[in-house]
């Protein structure tokens, strides 16, 4: 089924503090979305809006023209997964994965145990007796399991060694393939995950500052790359984000779109271009001084 998950003006006050401002995003089915956002921008405070851990003060979020909040229908149908601290949890990962299913009838079992194989996690083990990465393994496999409508990962990797990350990355991909579904990843370390993104929601400061298509938003900025003189020729009194230098050659990240007769000039000069990275872009789109957009 395909559904749209809508924030609209949405504001969120916790006793006097303003922590989120004038949100507006809409997410659809078959989309996986980066919420990122440096620490302390908003993003859990969104995602517990979002999970119905709290009511918006102003503004509306409703999934398919209904708002979930203690809505017993379309809560079941929202996952929030984030690191959670398993010291007094005395249920090992099959048993809550068991409990899961009573309540989530979407819930696949053989798929949750097929994962914990895949991470190398126990299923019979106490959760307060698993590593951090186990414990992180058992919180992906659940969501990925879920089935959910709506499923959201906040720095759910954490804990988790490279290779269990890479397999995580694999399995939302696939789980995307797979169903229709809407995925929310949240993280402030975007290096690793950008591939995966449809579409990128950037917070700062409370607000949503930008939702765009990833491949609309990597064309914001551009490498040059060649000998040193002709790459300042090229990029003087552009905005540049970085100079990296190797031996006699330069490379510059800019910030703005070519134009036809830029990339004339790149291939007059012989310069090499290629694509900015989002995590380049996003330091640059969260700094707190006179920015982009
Ligand atoms: N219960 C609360 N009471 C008061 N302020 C809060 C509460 N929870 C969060 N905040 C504040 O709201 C702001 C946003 O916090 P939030 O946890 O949403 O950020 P985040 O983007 O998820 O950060 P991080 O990447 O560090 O996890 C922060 O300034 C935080 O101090």
């Amino acid at each position: 089924m395909n559904s749209v998950l809508k924030l609209e003006k949405v504001s969120l006050d916790i006793k006097k503090d303003n922590i989120l401002e004038d949100i507006s995003v809409e997410m659809e089915t078959g989309k996986i979305y980066g919420l990122i956002g440096r620490n302390g921008a908003g993003k859990t405070s969104i995602l517990s809006l979002v999970a119905s851990f709290r009511k918006p003060t102003k503004g509306t979020l409703t999934i398919d023209g209904v708002d979930p909040y203690e809505n017993e229908k379309l809560m079941p149908k929202v996952d929030f997964l984030y690191e959670v601290d398993y010291s007094d949890e005395y249920d090992t990962a099959g048993k809550m994965f068991r409990m899961t299913k009573r309540y989530k009838v979407d819930f696949d079992m053989d798929y949750a145990l097929e994962l914990m194989e895949g991470f190398g996690a126990p299923v019979d083990k106490a959760l307060h007796k698993m590593s951090k990465g186990q414990q992180a393994a058992v919180n992906a496999a659940i969501g990925l399991a879920s089935g959910s409508q709506v499923t959201i990962f906040d720095e759910v990797t954490n804990g988790m060694d490279a290779p269990s990350r890479e397999y995580f990355y694999r399995q939302v991909l696939a789980a995307k393939e797979k169903s229709s579904r809407i995925f929310i990843l949240s993280t402030h370390i975007v290096s690793e995950m950008d591939y995966l993104f449809d579409e990128v929601i950037i917070v700062h400061h409370g607000r949503v500052t930008l939702q765009e298509p990833l491949d609309v938003l990597l064309e914001r900025g551009f490498r040059v790359s060649g000998p040193e003189e002709k790459v300042a020729q090229f990029t003087a009194g552009k905005e540049l984000l970085s100079t990296e230098r190797l031996g006699p050659i330069r490379s510059d990240m800019v910030l703005g779109r070519l134009s036809e007769a830029e990339l004339q000039e790149i291939d007059r000069l012989y310069l090499d271009i290629s694509t900015v990275k989002l995590q380049d872009l996003f330091i640059r789109l969260t700094e707190d001084k006179e920015g982009v957009e």
